[in-house]
């Protein structure tokens, strides 16, 4: 397939509810989209998961627009691909800039699938039709709060409870929740808010029976979270330490991690999430999938992602209602009763919703060969 047109589209959208983890609070959406053209016409979409500013890691919406512009597509441009994985590995060179690589390569496996008419989740080798999916919970304004609307979520069928903890914000809650709901799916998610010296309080957090702690120290550490795991009976999974399948062996071969957490930007693509997904699964390390608070693309590309065999825990893509007034893909995604019904049409099975897009896009670039 020859790439021959990309047009990119800067959105904005307003989420329903602010999402507030340990480093921050965010309500308004800033995001990528690209589509990608043919030679025969055919598009296909990608949705870059950067955030406004580098809070989650060092990627932004502008870091990425450079990025995008400057060096991927130049690489892509009217250049042949046979397979998506060529992608990846015209991308290799350049250093880091994961969700920025993954926003073109993930609009190239849509295209590859639907030019060969297959599902995104086929053409990833997946096999699930439907999927289980939780919620993730951003911290709430008082405890009785948070337990009321985890109620209301175990009562949509969510298959799983995440809530996000930092210090002064962990074993009440923690307790609290277990007290209401003492046999829900529940995990925690500190997004790197604890250090070493917060050994004896992370060790209560083993009183509750937790499925995983999410990442509970630094950012970019795979030493100091092997140490601790050593120390917890709690499994600890990783999301922001791991960028690749190298960081997955190592965390792994170190004992740093239990579970991890894939999320397709973090990784820079598909093509290395899958990479990583089957290490796990030879390993026997569970994995599933994690969100960033995407709109209908990248929640689509998740959802594909989702249908591989390793993905054994529920994950973080919840359906589009939970976070948007109106999702930019026809139909939206639902969750019903914590399932999501893997769609069956070609590509990411769901069309894009031009009128609500248009809506909600800021600026466009567009690219000719
Ligand atoms: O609902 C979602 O998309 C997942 C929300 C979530 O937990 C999250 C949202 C923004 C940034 C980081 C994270 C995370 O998994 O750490
Ligand atoms: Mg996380």
């Amino acid at each position: 397939m020859i790439i021959k047109e990309i047009n990119i589209r800067k959105m904005n959208m307003t989420m329903k509810s602010p999402f507030t983890t340990s480093f921050g609070s965010l309500q308004v959406k800033e995001f990528l989209l690209l589509e990608v053209t043919d030679e025969f016409g055919n598009t296909g979409w990608g949705e870059s998961t950067a955030f406004s500013s580098p809070w989650y890691n060092e990627e932004t919406v502008e870091t990425n627009l450079h990025i995008i512009r400057d060096f991927l597509i130049p690489l892509v441009l009217d250049k042949n691909f046979g397979h998506p994985d060529e992608v990846s590995e015209v991308f290799a060179p350049l250093r880091k800039n994961n969700m920025a690589k993954a926003a073109v390569e993930g609009a190239i496996w849509d295209l590859y699938a639907k030019r060969n008419k297959l599902t995104l989740a086929e053409a990833l080798g997946g096999t699930a039709k439907k999927i289980e999916v939780g919620i993730s919970i951003g911290i709430q304004k008082s405890t009785e709060e948070l337990v009321e609307l985890v109620g209301t979520y175990i009562k949509d069928g969510y298959k799983r409870i995440k809530v996000k903890i930092k210090p002064r914000n962990d074993i009440e809650i923690i307790h609290a929740l277990r007290e209401a709901y003492p046999d829900v799916p529940l995990m925690a998610d500190a997004n790197s808010a604890y250090t070493l010296k917060d050994i004896a309080l992370l060790k209560q957090l083993d009183d509750f029976n937790l499925m995983m702690i999410e990442q509970p120290l630094a950012s970019d550490d795979i030493i100091d979270h092997a140490k601790l795991q050593k120390e917890l009976k709690t499994p600890i999974c990783l999301d922001e330490s791991i960028h690749s399948m190298e960081d997955a062996r190592k965390a792994i071969e170190l004992g740093s991690t239990k579970v991890i957490n894939i999320k397709i930007g973090r990784v820079g693509g598909l093509t290395e999430a899958k990479k990583i997904h089957d290490y796990c699964m030879e390993k026997g390390v569970p994995v599933w999938c994690g969100g960033m608070l995407e709109a209908g693309i990248g929640r689509a590309h998740n959802i594909a992602l989702t249908t591989l065999p390793n993905f054994l825990l529920p994950g973080d893509t919840s359906g589009s209602s939970r976070y948007w007034e109106q999702d930019i893909i026809k139909p939206e995604v639902v969750a019903d009763d914590g399932y999501i019904t893997v769609p069956n049409a070609y590509g990411i099975g769901y069309e894009p919703n031009l009128e609500v897009m248009d809506r909600f896009t800021v600026e466009q670039f567009y690219f000719k060969a």
